[in-house]
């Protein structure tokens, strides 16, 4: 045998001159749940180690995490009740909780990425990333919302405005509406090929956001199509996208990277929170070991081809990194 291909794995120095892909804190992104009052941090009980917290200890987890390195976060609200409708109101509000926390952040961590979610669901209190008439979810209707949604949050200080809705024509609509109110330099991370998951589950119990009838098929993507997340991202970068985004990551890395094969842009991947619970779960009981398994998962989406990576695992990440 002249070929032994074992030769480059004898040493931990020779596997690590060969290692391919390394991760580093700059290709995270750490989703936060932000909820209403002071000196709230209450445990999502489906996502052990993820909290959602109140402005006052979220900007505490914030300076935690810029401590360990981290320098860029994608929050999301909670919104009470009371303050959803059928239109999302609430989400244009620039008194509201989201525009609010955003402005902290700002004024206290000038220098970290916020990237914001832009989708009626966490607002709506039909549930949905859409206006919903009939049974029916409404396009061009939504569009409308989502461009003041956008605003709104530009105007209070987001660096990056990430919608998730899945409506057609958003990016373009968001993209004017930034243009036209001087907001150029506010990009746009569109969520591009985000597919109908049964993974969005803990998501959806930290933000009380579940669909209160039908599902999101009518929007969001058949996870047995490939070809269409290419479809959806000619028309996302032709409309304006800074970043495309493949939801969910890991039953979707050859998504990844077919669109990193396919786009000069910056492909980011949301590893969701129903892939970080399965990781949980399994290493609460013993069944797997979790740190292990989380850096192999993070690995394994660069790997694939994302540049950037949305994972609730980010903080613990950093973490292992100081050990
Ligand atoms: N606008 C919808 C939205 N924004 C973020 C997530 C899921 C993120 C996760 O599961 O971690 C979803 C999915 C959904 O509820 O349909
Ligand atoms: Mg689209």
């Amino acid at each position: 045998m002249i070929r032994r291909p074992r030769r480059n794995r004898q040493t931990e120095a020779i596997r690590n001159m060969v290692q391919e892909t390394s991760l580093s804190l700059n290709d995270f992104i750490l989703p936060l749940f932000i909820i209403d009052g002071q000196n709230q941090r209450v445990e999502v009980k489906s996502m052990p180690g993820i909290n959602r917290f109140s402005i006052d200890t979220a900007l505490e987890e914030v300076a935690a995490c810029v401590d360990l390195g981290l320098t860029a976060f994608a929050p999301f609200p909670s919104i009470p009740e009371p303050l959803k409708d059928k239109y999302a109101t609430e989400s244009h509000n620039p008194e509201g909780l989201f525009p609010s926390f955003i402005r902290e952040v700002k004024k206290n961590f000038p220098q970290v990425a916020l990237i914001t979610d832009v989708a009626m669901d966490p607002y709506s209190s039909d549930g949905h990333d859409g206006i919903v008439e009939n049974g029916e979810i409404l396009n061009d209707e939504t569009l409308e919302v989502l461009g003041k949604m956008a605003l709104t949050q530009a105007q209070a200080g987001a660096d990056i405005v990430a919608p998730s809705d899945m409506m057609d024509g958003r990016v373009a609509h968001i993209r004017q509406v930034l243009d036209e109110n001087g907001f150029q330099k506010v990009g746009i991370m569109s969520y591009t090929a985000k597919y109908a998951s049964a993974f969005y589950g803990p998501f959806r119990d930290a933000l009380n956001s579940a669909p209160k009838s039908g599902d999101k098929k009518t929007y969001q993507m058949n996870y047995a199509n490939s070809r269409e997340a290419l479809i959806e991202a000619e028309l996302d970068t032709a409309e304006g996208a800074d970043y495309l985004m493949v939801k969910p990551a890991l039953a979707y890395l050859d998504v990844i990277k077919l669109l990193r094969d396919n786009s000069n842009l910056p492909i980011a991947a949301y590893n969701i929170s129903g892939e970080y619970a399965m990781v949980k779960a399994a290493a609460q009981n013993g069944w797997i070991d979790g740190e292990k398994a989380m850096v192999e998962i993070l690995t394994s989406i660069k790997r694939a081809g994302a540049d950037v990576i949305l994972t609730y695992f980010a903080k613990e990440f950093a973490q292992y990194l100081k050990k």
